[in-house]
C-alpha cells in the first residue's frame, strides 16, 4: 500500500495526570505500527511523556517531531511511532488533574480533529480525559463525543461501543438520568438509527444492518403499566423505519436482550441511555472494548476506560483497549476507502 493511501493515525494522549501518557508509551513499545503498515503519531507534551515513560520503566520506540508535515512530506518514511510535541498549558502532577491544563487537552483534540478533516491524517484515537477537569474551562463540556461533533459542525453524533462480539450504541450519552425520557423523541431516535444504519454499512461493509432496539422502561413498559415511551416514541419510530425497508426490531426488554440467541442474529443494539447499555458491554470486554463516534465526517475511536488516576505513573495497566481502538480505526478507514 502506498504512503499516500496510508495516512497516519493520530493518538491524543489525553489527561496528562491520568494513565494516557503511560498508555501511549506502552503502545510505542509494540509492533502495531509496523503490522498495520501505518505510522502512529502520538500527540502530547514530549518532555512529560518521555519522563513518565522513563519513570515507569517503559521504553517507547518513538521519534520526536514538531509538525505532522515532517512525516506526511516524506514518501519513503517507514511506518513507525512519532511523538508530536504539544506543550502543557500548566504544571502537571501525576494522578492529580489540573483544570489549568484543559486548554492543553482540548488543544490535542483540536489538532487531531483538524488534521483528520483537512486530509492529513486518516483517523484519530483518543486516550482518556478527565471531564471534570475540562468543564471549569469549557462550560457544558460532556465528553469527546459531543465536543468533536461540535468541532466538526455536526448537530448529531452517536456513541457506540464495541467489544465481546457486541456493538452497543446509545440513544442518549452524557446527560443526567432524569433528563433521559425527554431527550428521546421520534426525531432524535430516527436520526440515531439512520446514522447507525449508514455507518454500519460504510465502516463495516454490512449491506443491510440489523439493529435491535431496547425499551426505556422495565420490561419495555409492560404494555403501558410501567411507562408510555415505548408506545408513544420507540415503537412508532421503529415501524416508520421498517416501512422504509430497514431491519430495525424492537423495542425489547433491556434486561433479557443481551443473550447470545438475540445478539448472534443482529449487528448492533441501540440502548436508550449510557448505563443501560455500557455495563453489559464493559462486563463482557472491559480493557478490550472500543468507543466509536458515529455520524462524524472523520474516523474517531477511543478506549473503553477512563483516566484511572490510581494507576497513573505506573506501568500496571491494561493497554489492550488502546490497541483495539487503533486496530478498529485502521479497519474503519480501510473499509471507508474501499467503499469509495
Ligand atoms: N474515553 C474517555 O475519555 C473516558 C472514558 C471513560 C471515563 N472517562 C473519564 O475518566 C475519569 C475517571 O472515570 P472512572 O473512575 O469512572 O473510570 P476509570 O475507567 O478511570 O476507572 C475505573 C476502574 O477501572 C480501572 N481501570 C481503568 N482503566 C484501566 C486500565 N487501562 N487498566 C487497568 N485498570 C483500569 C481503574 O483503576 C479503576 O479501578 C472520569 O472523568 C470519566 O469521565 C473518560
Ligand atoms: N461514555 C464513555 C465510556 O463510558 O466509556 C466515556 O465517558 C467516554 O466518552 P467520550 O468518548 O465522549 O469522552
Amino acid at each position: 500500500m502506498s504512503k499516500a493511501n496510508n495516512l497516519p493515525i493520530l493518538v491524543t494522549s489525553g489527561e496528562p495526570a491520568g494513565i494516557g501518557p503511560e498508555l501511549c508509551a506502552l503502545l510505542a513499545e509494540t509492533s502495531q505500527a509496523k503490522r498495520l503498515n501505518r505510522s502512529l503519531v502520538i500527540l502530547g507534551d514530549a518532555d512529560l511523556l518521555e519522563t513518565r515513560a522513563k519513570n515507569a520503566g517503559i521504553e517507547p520506540k518513538w521519534q520526536r517531531i514538531n509538525s505532522l508535515r515532517e512525516i506526511t512530506a516524506s514518501d519513503d518514511e517507514a511506518p513507525g511511532y512519532f511523538l508530536l510535541d504539544h506543550p502543557l498549558s500548566a504544571p502537571c502532577i501525576t494522578g492529580k488533574p489540573n483544570p489549568a491544563n484543559a486548554p492543553y487537552v482540548l488543544g490535542l483534540l483540536n489538532l487531531a480533529c483538524d488534521a483528520c478533516q483537512n486530509g492529513t491524517a486518516a483517523a484519530m484515537v483518543t486516550a482518556p480525559i478527565q471531564k471534570s477537569a475540562i468543564s471549569p474551562h469549557w462550560p457544558g463540556f460532556m465528553g469527546h463525543t459531543e465536543y468533536l461533533a461540535q468541532r466538526c459542525g455536526q448537530s448529531d453524533v452517536v456513541m457506540m461501543l464495541m467489544g465481546g462480539q457486541m456493538k452497543v450504541a446509545l440513544a442518549t450519552t452524557h446527560i443526567p438520568l432524569a433528563q433521559v425520557p425527554a431527550a428521546i423523541t421520534r426525531d432524535s431516535l430516527t436520526r440515531t438509527l439512520e446514522i447507525m444504519l449508514h455507518d454500519l454499512r460504510l465502516y463495516w461493509g454490512l449491506p443491510k444492518p440489523r439493529i435491535l432496539v431496547t425499551g426505556l422502561n422495565p420490561h419495555a413498559g409492560e404494555s403501558g403499566d410501567l411507562g408510555n415511551e415505548e408506545f408513544d416514541t420507540i415503537t412508532p419510530t421503529i415501524r416508520a423505519l421498517q416501512a422504509k425497508g430497514h431491519d430495525v426490531q424492537g423495542p425489547f426488554p433491556a434486561d433479557t436482550l443481551f443473550q447470545p440467541k438475540y445478539l448472534q442474529n443482529s449487528d448492533a443494539v441501540l440502548a436508550m441511555f449510557h448505563d443501560q447499555g455500557l455495563p453489559v458491554l464493559k462486563h463482557a470486554s472491559f480493557g478490550q472494548g472500543v468507543n466509536i463516534s458515529l455520524g462524524l465526517p472523520i474516523v474517531r475511536t477511543s478506549v473503553d476506560h477512563g483516566t484511572a488516576l490510581d494507576l497513573a505513573g505506573t506501568r500496571n495497566m491494561d493497554a489492550g483497549s488502546l490497541n483495539e481502538a487503533i486496530e478498529c480505526a485502521h479497519h474503519m478507514d480501510l473499509c471507508r476507502r474501499n467503499a469509495q
